[in-house]
């Protein structure tokens, strides 16, 4: 087995030449770094056509802070296995495998440069149609195919126990559950929030609630999620719709991955308040994100419905209203994770650009507000929403 190293531009280039064969080997190929995320090297090899791959490398700690803050080369693995389960189930929406080595980290995956990254995109105004049924076609498969409903029990607890990656979970539940509700080095957010925080962070009710909500994060192992839905991890043009970046993926609660999408969604309406002045322009984007989300939600639950009634063997769906019991509890957790999301991004450790990029100070404090106020309400009033409809209506009443 080859021994793990980090590569350069030079060495990954070296890689897809020598132990791949996409390109021709007289082919003159270029390749340079460009990875934006927080956690891995992300390399684009391409010949003098522009045919090219996407070679990403996990380094053994986290790239956003440093060797400082250590972390597995596992999430290769991990993340290439999601790609491989989802991409069975999802081939339309989830960005293909087309080579690994796992003893290096490396993942091969095809280049989805000729789309375009949704938080970005979103950030400047534009929509995309299909993208709330694409992402709740992508979100209602890859959880029953890998659901107890579906799956014989023994492969369940086996796949349960080839997909556990206890250090990057570990990240979610400092980052989601724990930190953003007491003091924590890593939290980040100006002074001026200090009192909205400090009400947060001695709100029982809201730490009971989240507690809920991480209890199940922790030991709820309903399906294969991928584990980090943000509006970054996904690539969009008008007619696909392309998941990548599951490193967080493990056997968690379901509503967890369609919650995290919602949340990003959310962020970005709280920021279009003060990136587009216009009017009637903001109306309308703001009427295009509560629809993707209305959407995504109902196809996610029709979807999800009709696969329970036609591809499951387990007596328990056959027992009358369970399957919409299960599914309206995947809602309620999903809007509760939600919130989570919105409040860990406002004053975690990791930002988005949709306020971040806010220039104005003062506009951004007012953002930043709207966001935790939104999240701490989601997370308090969903688990008493019975339906779909009655999510909805919260979501409608929080936004006005
Ligand atoms: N398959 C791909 N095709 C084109 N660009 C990609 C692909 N995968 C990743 N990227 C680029 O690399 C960036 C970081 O990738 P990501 O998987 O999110 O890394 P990280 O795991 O560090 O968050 C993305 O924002 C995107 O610009
Ligand atoms: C130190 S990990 C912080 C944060 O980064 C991950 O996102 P990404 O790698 O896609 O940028 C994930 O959301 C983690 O919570």
């Amino acid at each position: 087995m080859v021994d793990y190293t980090a590569f350069d531009s030079a060495q990954a280039l070296e890689y897809v030449k020598n132990q791949t064969n996409f390109f021709a080997p007289e082919a003159e190929l270029t390749c340079y770094e460009f990875g934006d995320g927080n956690l891995n090297l992300v390399f684009r090899v391409h010949d003098e056509q522009s045919n090219s791959v996407i070679l990403k490398q996990a380094l053994p700690y986290a790239r956003c802070v440093g060797e400082s803050w250590p972390l597995t080369l596992e999430r290769a693995r991990i993340e290439a296995s999601v790609l491989v389960r989802h991409g069975e189930v999802c081939p339309q929406t989830t960005v293909k495998v087309l080579h690994r080595n796992d003893a290096l980290a490396i993942t091969v995956l095809e280049d989805l440069g000729h789309m375009q990254i949704l938080r970005a995109q979103l950030c400047e105004g534009h929509t995309y149609t299909n993208l709330a049924t694409d992402v709740a076609d992508y979100l209602a498969k890859t959880s029953f195919y890998h659901s107890d409903f579906y799956l014989p029990p023994a492969q369940k607890k086996a796949l349960v126990t080839e997909f556990t990656n206890p250090e990057l979970c570990a990240i979610t539940e400092d980052l989601f559950f724990d930190d953003p509700y007491r003091y924590s080095e890593r939290n980040n957010y100006p002074d001026e929030l200090q009192p909205q925080v400090t009400a947060l962070q001695n709100n029982q009710a809201v730490k009971l609630a989240v507690a809920e909500l991480k209890a199940k994060f922790l030991s709820c192992a309903q399906s294969l999620l991928h584990g980090d839905v943000h509006t970054g991890s996904i690539f969009v043009d008008q007619t696909n719709t392309k998941l990548i970046d599951p490193e967080f993926g493990f056997f968690g609660p379901i509503g967890f991955d369609l919650g995290s999408f919602i949340g990003n969604l959310l962020l970005n309406y709280c920021a279009q308040h003060k990136r587009i002045t216009e009017l009637p322009k903001r109306r309308d984007l703001h009427a295009y994100l509560l629809n993707t989300i209305q959407t995504c939600v109902a196809q996610f639950e029709q979807t999800w419905l009709h696969l329970a009634k036609t591809q499951s063997q387990d007596l328990s769906l056959q027992a009358e209203g369970y399957a919409e019991r299960f599914i309206n509890q995947v809602l309620r957790d999903a809007y509760g994770f939600c919130g989570t999301e919105l409040i860990r991004r406002t004053i975690g450790l990791a930002h988005v650009a949709d306020i971040e990029d806010i220039e104005n100070p003062v506009a951004r404090l007012e953002v930043q507000k709207q966001a935790l106020l939104l999240g701490e309400q989601l997370i308090l009033q969903a688990p008493h929403c019975n339906t779909k409809e009655d999510l909805s209506q919260l979501l409608i009443s929080l936004l006005l």
